[in-house]
């Protein structure tokens, strides 16, 4: 193994920058190339059609079948021309991963002459063998059947990969019962419901308004590691992150990484991948240098969010194959490296109207205040309500490594405003009831005639907060850099959406009892603001203060995984999932089955391959190194050298037999305890098992394998260091 290891490591000294041709096009100018965006398809389809297609959309009907054929005919015509031979439905399963199956323009037609063939039945829908999709119980395995569907508010695109050219169709993914088994199709379903509720509180303030877009603008961290280290990484290779690794002297505590200049073979990697996520109508805008060593992000600018979500997911693979060219590996794991930052997905959520007005940004007018006060403090107080959701819909085990530390958030759900918006909140849970005199100033004497204009420049970060406004959106900072956002963001969705609807109802029901509108609408916001106060938080999250504070405040604390998950599947959840039709009870269950055993089988591989290694390669390691020592002392002593000269050593062979001894008794029990966490029934028993009684050993064996890398001599040790995970490239 210590071979594999100085391979890699002189292969990456050797590693030149991939030249990366600038064609000196403009990224404007390639923008979406490989996309079938609507001025492809106004190109290529008759216009009556195309019309026909926009408005289904635009009122979210089912698009006919004439018109279906139409589309999929003018997208063969567009894709071939452009040398795609296959096509695909492209959709989510709840594996996190995206799934493609890929068929043949070609055919025989029926007098057994080759076509190329694409009609409009194959574009809506496709019935792929997909047994072997998780579906938490939902299907047998003898009862495959799961369609596809086309998703037409998502354009299609072609990947090119080796050559091959592939037109895939964004679709969703559902049983063939009809519940769903991605994450598309609820993100869908949340996406209507939370535009209908806030469309009807929009009109309080402006009946104009026909649409309400849920945007999101999805930052994604990732680290680097160099292809050659990474295959001499059996951990990094088989569970994304290492499990063994002293802290280097050197990490992040210089702040020198971060938005430091972009190394050479680093910047070649991100434009080749900028490049290809341009074609694909991905719109990147943002890269630097992240904390960690060796770790940077990316971010787009934001669009409608079931778009921001494909589009995430399609970078996501788009960085791992152009990583591959440049070898490099790159890991999307939340926390890759123990002791400095992990990595999340910080996602930017807003909601903005057809007239152009974003619901979360303070206006100039007194009446625009207003509007925005009200989805401010309608989501503060939806936050508030479902924190616990929130915290679920963010859990899995790699995250439960990132939250609480290094500039991540806490596992306990708090929502950070900023000073500005937090004395605007005080003032008005301080402002008594006024009366109203005719041809008074309403919003004056609200007290919520300004809101600074400046807010937007002014607004202060907090690193430590998991859903944090700034500005003009809230940031939902807790999701993991692996997740797909869908789950955060359909849960998001839903809670938000149903605080709107009780709003409306408290104000019509204040309106019905003879209030002004704007005096009724700020009666409830009031009530939400004095409500929702344990809620808001702006102070260190990290602090143990924080947490016998939080917990003072009736706020949850779960830190690991099958905890957490436990309230996706209280009554009152099922209800409201329920009631907004975006889970059935089935389905929520089927969900919560699911992460579980990710959860189970997470924590299992990780198990078994730090068994392996600290038994197979780590302890031969120390034993031969030890044997070395041994060797020694027993030379010393033959030339009468006393105690005075061998004791030192004797100390390491000690302390090495200590931390082997620890090593196999642990093991030994992990593997123990594993074998009886495999034998329990029930998921949620089992992922407690794994929690409780398996991956507690994890640490302890880890404390054991790092101290003997201090002590074994650097020649012999198998594993690449993290000063070289971290530093070489
Ligand atoms: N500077 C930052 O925003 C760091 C964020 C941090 N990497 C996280 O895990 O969320």
């Amino acid at each position: 193994m210590a071979i594999l290891r100085f391979k890699a490591l002189e292969q990456v000294t050797q590693r030149q920058p991939l030249a990366v041709v600038n064609t000196g096009e403009r990224r404007s100018d390639s923008f979406g190339k490989n996309v079938f965006n609507l001025d492809a398809m106004r190109a290529t389809m008759p216009g009556e059609y195309f019309k026909k297609l926009q408005a289904a959309v635009k009122q979210g009907n089912p698009v006919e079948r004439n018109v279906a054929d139409a589309v999929a005919s003018a997208m063969k015509t567009w894709a071939m021309a452009k040398g795609a031979t296959h096509y695909t439905h492209w959709f989510q399963p709840l594996t996190g991963a995206t799934a493609e199956k890929h068929d043949s323009f070609f055919d025989l037609n029926s007098d057994g002459r080759p076509v190329e063939n694409f009609k409009g039945s194959a574009l809506v829908q496709q019935e792929p063998d997909a047994s072997s999709f998780p579906n938490g119980g939902i299907r047998n395995t003898f009862e495959a059947r799961g369609y596809t569907a086309w998703d037409p508010t998502s354009p299609a695109f072609i990947i090119e990969t080796g050559g091959a050219k592939t037109l895939c169709i964004p679709t969703i993914f559902v049983a063939y019962t009809g519940e769903a088994l991605d994450y598309k199709a609820p993100l869908l379903k949340s996406l209507a419901v939370l535009e209908k509720a806030a469309l009807d509180v929009c009109h309080y303030f402006d009946k104009d308004i026909v649409r309400v877009t849920t945007t999101l603008g999805i930052e994604q961290e990732y680290f680097l590691v160099d292809k050659a280290l990474y295959a001499a990484r059996p951990d990094l290779m088989m569970t994304g992150r290492t499990l063994f690794g002293h802290s280097p002297a050197k990490g992040q505590q210089l702040d020198d990484h971060y938005f430091g200049s972009i190394p050479a073979r680093v910047h070649a990697y991100m434009l080749d991948y900028e490049e290809e996520a341009n074609k694909l109508g991905i719109p990147l805008r943002t890269r630097h240098n992240e904390v960690a060593p060796h770790q940077f992000e990316c971010a787009p600018t934001f669009e409608d969010a079931n778009l921001a979500v494909d589009h995430n997911q399609l970078l996501m693979d788009v960085m791992a194959r152009v990583a591959d060219k440049h070898d490099f590996k790159v890991l999307l794991h939340e926390k890759p490296f123990a002791g400095v930052n992990g990595s999340g997905k910080h996602n930017n959520w807003a909601l903005s109207t057809d007239t152009g007005v974003n619901l979360l940004s303070p206006g100039r007018r007194p009446k625009e205040n207003l509007q925005f006060l009200t989805f401010f403090i309608t989501t503060i107080k939806a936050v508030h309500r479902h924190a616990d959701l929130l915290r679920a819909s963010i859990a899995s085990a790699s995250n439960d490594h990132r939250l609480g530390a290094n500039e991540a958030p806490p596992a306990i759900m708090s929502v950070f405003v900023g000073s500005m918006l937090d004395s605007v909140m005080n003032e008005l849970e301080r402002t008594a009831k006024v009366p109203l005199d005719k041809g008074d100033n309403i919003y004056l004497k609200l007290g919520i005639d300004k809101i600074p204009a400046i807010l937007l420049d002014n607004t202060d970060r907090n690193r430590t907060s998991p859903f944090a406004f700034t500005g003009n959106k809230f940031e939902f900072r807790a999701v993991g850099s692996s997740a797909n956002s869908s789950s955060a963001v359909t849960t998001l969705n839903t809670i938000v959406a149903d605080q709107l609807i009780d709003f409306k109802n408290s104000v019509d029901q204040l309106i019905a009892d003879g209030r002004k509108k704007e005096v009724a609408i700020v009666e409830v916001l009031r009530e939400y603001v004095i409500s929702s106060k344990a809620i808001r938080f702006e102070g260190n999250g990290y602090s143990d203060e924080w947490k016998e504070e939080a917990a003072a405040r009736g706020l949850s604390n779960v830190p690991t995984t099958p905890q957490a998950l436990d309230a996706i599947v209280t009554p009152e959840s099922a209800a409201l999932f329920e009631r907004h039709r975006i889970y059935s009870p089935v389905e929520l269950h089927a969900r919560h089955e699911i992460v579980l055993e990710d959860y189970v089988k997470k924590i299992q591989i990780e198990g078994r391959v730090m068994g392996d290694l600290a038994i197979n390669h780590i302890v031969p390691t120390a034993l031969a190194y030890q044997t070395k020592l041994v060797n020694n002392v027993r030379g010393l002593r033959e030339l009468g050298l006393d105690d005075e000269y061998t004791n030192g050593t004797l100390d390491t062979i000690k302390s090495i037999s200590r931390h082997v001894a620890t090593i196999k008794t642990q093991v030994e029990e992990m593997v123990n305890a594993r074998k009886v966490a495999n034998k329990i029934d029930g998921t949620r028993e089992q992922a407690l098992a794994y929690c409780d009684t398996v991956k507690v050993h994890f640490d302890t064996i880890r404390r054991s394998v790092d101290k003997l890398e201090l002590m074994v001599d650097d020649e012999d040790w198998p594993l690449v260091k993290y000063r070289e995970l971290l530093f070489l490239h």
